[in-house]
């Protein structure tokens, strides 16, 4: 029975599967080694995620205040939550509302939306848009998994572009902090999750970090995100801005194509 799940799925809708068949555990091939799974190193949580208040850049009196709360998360750990951003709650919600809907088709509807170019139907949309730059959207499903402590939803990772956006259903997302700790990421009503991406930490110089970060799952609920990344134009040459190299900070990349 799995062989054919496997068989007949891609890993896009592969886990999907297995949640329909509401297995009491986990095949072999998702158990991670006991230093990989969830928990591992949560005995110390020494960070805490900023939330900024983005109203208050519309306030004289506090946007400094507000921009140097950013500029200290990115440095620090690459992320921070924001609220009252402007995106009407309605949007958001109408948005999971469309998420779920589709993981609820079935696999032959669902694979009619299957494209090898992750970039193709998001691109011709938005392309020339921001600069050149690019905006991938992707919605991820995370069913609901018979042993949680065993495996991950995604592995460890920082995203290749400048910024993503990032809209959760629940708690899951994980993040590392300057000590190596894993921080869970609170779902907070209305709240997006920012996190800064590979390219700003090559443009300013290693001063901004790129986060690393992972999807945990959970036992008793799906768990749905919606990720909005942006990415600079891939025809541009990606470095550290100049204004940021000096005798004190040597530059720290090298300047290379962002394809
Ligand atoms: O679903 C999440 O919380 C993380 C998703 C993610 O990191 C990604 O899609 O790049
Ligand atoms: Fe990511």
């Amino acid at each position: 029975m799995e062989q054919q799940v496997v068989d007949s799925a891609s890993s896009f809708t592969s886990a999907v599967n297995l949640d329909q068949l509401q297995m009491s555990s986990i095949p072999q091939r998702y158990v991670l080694p006991p230093l990989q799974r969830p928990n591992s190193s949560h005995l110390h949580i020494s960070s805490t995620l900023p939330i900024i208040d983005l109203s208050t850049l519309s306030d004289q009196s506090l946007i400094s205040t507000t921009i140097s709360d950013i500029r200290i998360a990115s440095k620090e750990i690459g992320c921070f939550q924001v609220i009252n951003h402007g995106i009407d709650q309605s949007v958001m919600d109408e948005a999971l509302k469309v998420a779920t809907e589709f993981f609820n088709l079935p696999n032959e509807e669902k694979m009619r939306f299957f494209s090898e170019d992750v970039h193709k139907p998001v691109s011709n949309y938005l392309h020339g848009e921001i600069n050149g730059g690019w905006q991938t959207l992707a919605v991820n499903c995370y069913p609901a998994c018979p042993q949680p402590g065993l495996t991950l939803g995604i592995h460890p990772h920082s995203d290749y572009g400048s910024i993503t956006v990032l809209l959760q259903t629940r708690s899951g997302l994980e993040i590392k902090d300057k000590n190596n700790n894993w921080v869970p990421v609170p779902c907070i009503e209305g709240a997006l999750v920012v996190q800064l991406g590979d390219q700003m930490e090559v443009l300013s110089n290693g001063q901004y970090k790129s986060v690393i970060h992972r999807a945990t799952v959970n036992g008793d609920e799906k768990r749905f995100s919606i990720v909005s990344l942006h990415s600079f134009a891939m025809d541009r040459k990606m470095g550290p801005a100049l204004e940021l190299v000096d005798d004190h900070h040597p530059k720290s990349y090298n300047v290379k194509d962002v394809n």
